[in-house]
């Protein structure tokens, strides 16, 4: 028998947040509780602070007040940041952008510390294994600005999760392409949220696709931002720590057929 309170440990936990940029104040006194196998959509207007937000979740920005822990733990004594992917808002490459597809991908397995450790035989399967997952492999050697938008953002996502997160944090990852990539996209997203013990915390302007899953009311708002969240509380598949099953899955059916939601 499962325990189901493994389900609910806490994963983000935001307690009278704010931030500011100079003397413009961008978000004020925000709470926020994320639990394991939360889905959190983000949607909030131009300049609301989003971008922000996911910024000081993943400590590249400090609140200016308040407190935000990382399962359980204070950020500033966070260290295990292996345990979180994050796909950034979309940066349009320049063509001449030196990396490579692998390198790219390779490049989510170093954290902060480990930048200059030596590459082990795992480390290139990790690699392959989500270059297939996202059927990027076959652009291993490309450079990377000289991918499709669509491309470009599977390699992201493929560097996200190449270590397996339990925290999955995305802002805005279908902008720029296509509509039917972008829905592909967004049923492997619930795909793994569905099946895997991962939680995340989305950032996205297309409302429809958000609604559909997460229902027409968000749970929680402050100032700008509104909260839309879905919890996935299929118990018998919280041990399910596999990603390439549900990766799998996604690239069979992207490419024979649109997979249906809540499937
Ligand atoms: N580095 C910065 N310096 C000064 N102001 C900034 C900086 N980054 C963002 N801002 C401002 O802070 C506000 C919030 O920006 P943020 O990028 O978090 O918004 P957002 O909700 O993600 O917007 P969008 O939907 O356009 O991506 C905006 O008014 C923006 O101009």
């Amino acid at each position: 028998m499962l325990d189901q309170s493994v389900c609910h440990e806490p994963v983000i936990t935001i307690e009278n947040v704010s931030f500011g940029y100079e003397d413009r104040q961008v978000i004020r006194d925000l709470n926020l509780n994320v639990l394991q196998r939360d889905f959190v959509g983000l949607i909030g207007t131009n300049g609301a602070g989003k971008t922000t937000l996911l910024k000081m979740i993943v400590g590249l920005l400090r609140p200016k007040q308040g407190t935000i822990r990382l399962f359980g733990t204070p950020i500033k004594q966070f260290k295990d940041w292996e345990r979180i992917g994050y796909v950034p808002q979309k940066n349009s490459f320049n063509p001449l952008f030196p990396a490579t597809v692998k390198e790219v991908v390779m490049s989510g397995l170093y954290n902060r510390k480990k930048l200059f450790r030596p590459i082990h035989k795992k480390d290139q399967k990790k690699c392959m294994d989500a270059m297939k997952a996202l059927g990027v492999e076959h652009l291993a050697d490309h450079k990377i600005g000289q991918l499709s938008g669509g491309q470009q953002q599977r390699v992201f996502l493929a560097r996200a999760l190449i270590n397996n997160p339990e925290l999955l944090i995305l802002d805005e990852p279908t902008v720029g392409i296509d509509s039917e990539t972008q829905q592909s996209f967004f049923y492997m997203i619930q795909h793994m949220h569905q099946h895997h013990n991962i939680t995340f915390l989305m950032v996205s302007h297309d409302l429809d696709m958000m609604k559909a899953y997460l229902g027409h009311e968000p749970k929680q708002s402050s100032g700008k931002l509104n909260f839309f969240v879905k919890h996935s509380h299929e118990v018998q598949d919280c041990v399910e720590t596999d990603l390439m099953h549900s990766l799998e899955y996604f690239h069979k059916q992207a490419v024979r057929e649109p997979v249906q939601i809540g499937e």
